[in-house]
């Protein structure tokens, strides 16, 4: 609630206006309970139509200056709510797109597909008619006013009613607040189900996984619904109980005012138009205890983005090297993922020349892939430093860096949009040769030449659709069309036919003509060839350089 007010206190002219179209709208809402008492205390009593019609008139126009104030309101909360939404939505993509590599690494895949949830949670909740319903709530004091100005008694009444009601609120926002987690944690993991079988839907059916995923996600709903179930009768008893308070409040209003009517004190008139407003007075704290469930859900929501916007950012801005040459030193690195029970390297320190190549190897899990995402900056190491012709890699710019790498990740994988459009991601000036060069370096010229399209073609389900062999040779493309002096390919060939292989070998043996310093992650005798260097990732606990000479399979 308090997020959906401040998002007013930045706009003090807006607010200003809004507080002025609610104040309007409750002294007009006046009119029809002062048309009520008049009739009944003025036309009744004397029958004189002329005032009647005049009433009649008066009220009428009372009501349409209402409904104009009411639409202008509206318009204006909507305005007022735009920006935060905006800025909302831009913080949680951002934030996507841009916490640390490392840190976000470590979020659960729910919590990373939650912080877009969390900003949709919000937006569904901060609407105009849930701010127009808060600013109504102080003007019951106006209806208030009014009563108190009938029958100081009456108003008392109503008073207390309206306490009551305010109560029964605040107890049951505090209640929902306290259970917000557990319906947000049993939510997260519906979410991971659903995840699962549309990430592997094949294993799902192949290895008849759907009945068992059927049992965790009955088991799941199970618990949600009970949680919502519990969510949805606070929320119940709260309406019934201010439906009650509504209908005591009447009661007792009406069994008083009788009383004072029979002693003379009350006409019968102000004992109608009392009644009415304390009806009146009550409706905006009832309308707010109707909201209490979605701005409690809002107030989770934005507690969990605040979470997000504190986790560190890509560090983007830093230094940049006015010529890379392509040096890399590794000095005493260590590093472990977080949980693991061994470190993937102790004390690890390397040296390659601006130009050198070097075969990273080693078994399956010895830390290959991670070894390559180390020098792009995607894992940090705990200790030690990484330079890059000498400059620590944590004072550089990141995506100054990135520039300079071609990168062949183990398991490409691309944007939605066109083959150009993930070709140019890093370097959006390339023209259109460049990137055809690209392509005929990985081999796939005669690919691209059956496609209808061309570069146009587009790249849909992050490349997933693509055959292996043909995603791995696109990535291939779009690392060499970067023409960085640092080349980091992990597993080049892993899954290539003889054609494709026969591609990367060509590409390797030129960019090592051409000077490129190469870090080649992988098990291909052939990657060897050529290598000046061999770090053995399988030797632990610290992984063991060898030259090339001493290197198995080097030819
Ligand atoms: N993001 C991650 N979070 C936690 N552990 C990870 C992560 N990525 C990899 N690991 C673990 O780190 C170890 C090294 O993985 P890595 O992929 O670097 O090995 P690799 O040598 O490239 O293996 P392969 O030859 O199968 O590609 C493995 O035990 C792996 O399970």
């Amino acid at each position: 609630m308090q997020a959906l007010l401040r998002s007013l206190t930045s706009r003090p002219r807006l607010l200003a206006e809004l507080l002025a179209a609610s104040l309007l709208i409750n002294i007009l809402g006046l009119a029809s309970t002062a048309f009520v008492m008049l009739v009944l205390g003025r036309y009744v009593p004397y029958g004189i139509d002329a005032t009647l019609v005049t009433l009649s008139l008066g009220v009428t126009l009372a009501l349409a200056l209402e409904f104009g104030f009411r639409e202008a309101r509206r318009r204006l909360a909507a305005q007022a709510l735009a920006p935060a939404a905006l800025e909302r939505g831009n913080a949680g993509f951002a934030a996507l797109a841009g916490i640390r590599a490392a840190v976000f690494d470590r979020l659960p895949a729910a919590a990373r597909a939650d912080i877009m949830r969390a900003v949709d949670s919000v937006e569904r909740s901060h609407t105009a008619p849930t701010l127009t319903a808060l600013l109504d709530v102080p003007f019951s004091a106006l209806t208030l006013l009014a009563l108190l100005l009938i029958s100081p008694a009456l108003a008392l009444i109503a008073g207390v009613g309206m306490a009551l009601s305010v109560t029964v609120t605040l107890a049951g926002e505090r209640w929902l607040r306290t259970r917000m987690a557990n319906v947000q944690a049993a939510e997260q993991r519906g979410q991971h189900l659903v995840a699962t079988v549309l990430r592997a839907s094949d294993a799902v059916r192949a290895f008849n996984a759907g009945a068992w995923l059927h049992r965790r996600w009955s088991q799941t709903q199970a618990d949600l619904a009970a949680l919502r179930g519990d969510s949805v009768a606070v929320q119940g008893l709260i309406s019934s109980a201010t439906q009650f308070l509504t209908g005591a409040q009447g009661v007792a209003i009406i069994a008083y005012g009788a009383i004072l009517c029979v002693e003379g004190t009350l006409s019968t008139a102000q004992l109608i138009g009392a009644n009415i407003l304390a009806a009146r007075a009550l409706a905006p704290l009832n309308r707010l205890a109707q909201l209490i469930e979605p701005l409690a859900r809002a107030q989770w929501a934005l507690r969990q983005l605040a979470e997000i916007a504190r986790l560190p950012r890509e560090q983007l801005a830093g230094n940049a090297l006015r010529t890379l040459e392509g040096r890399l030193e590794l000095s005493d690195i260590a590093f472990a993922y977080a949980g693991a029970v061994t470190p993937l390297a102790e004390h690890l320190s390397l040296s390659v020349p601006a130009g050198g190549i070097m075969l990273v190897a080693g078994p399956t899990g010895a830390g290959k892939t991670t070894f390559a995402r180390l020098l792009l900056g995607l894992a940090e190491p705990l200790r030690g430093r990484i330079l890059i012709d000498g400059m620590d890699m944590r004072q550089m710019s990141l995506e100054w860096w990135r520039r300079q790498v071609c990168y062949l990740p183990q398991e490409p994988d691309f944007i939605d949009g066109t083959i150009a459009d993930n070709l140019r991601l890093n370097h959006p000036d390339l023209d259109d040769s460049a990137l055809y060069r690209a392509i005929a370096q990985a081999g796939l010229k005669s690919w691209l030449d059956t496609t209808a399209q061309g570069l146009d073609t587009m790249v849909e389900d992050s490349g997933k659709r693509l055959p292996p062999g043909l995603r791995r040779r696109l990535g291939l493309a779009r690392a060499l069309a970067g023409n960085g002096k640092v080349c980091v390919f992990d597993e080049p060939t892993e899954g290539l036919d003889d054609e494709g292989r026969a591609a990367v070998y060509t590409a390797l043996r030129q960019l090592a003509a051409e000077g490129r310093t190469l870090i080649l992650c992988g098990n291909d005798p052939a990657l060897a060839q050529g290598s000046g260097m061999l770090l053995d990732l399988g030797c632990k606990p610290v992984p063991r350089v060898v030259m090339a000479k001493e290197a198995p399979g080097h030819a």
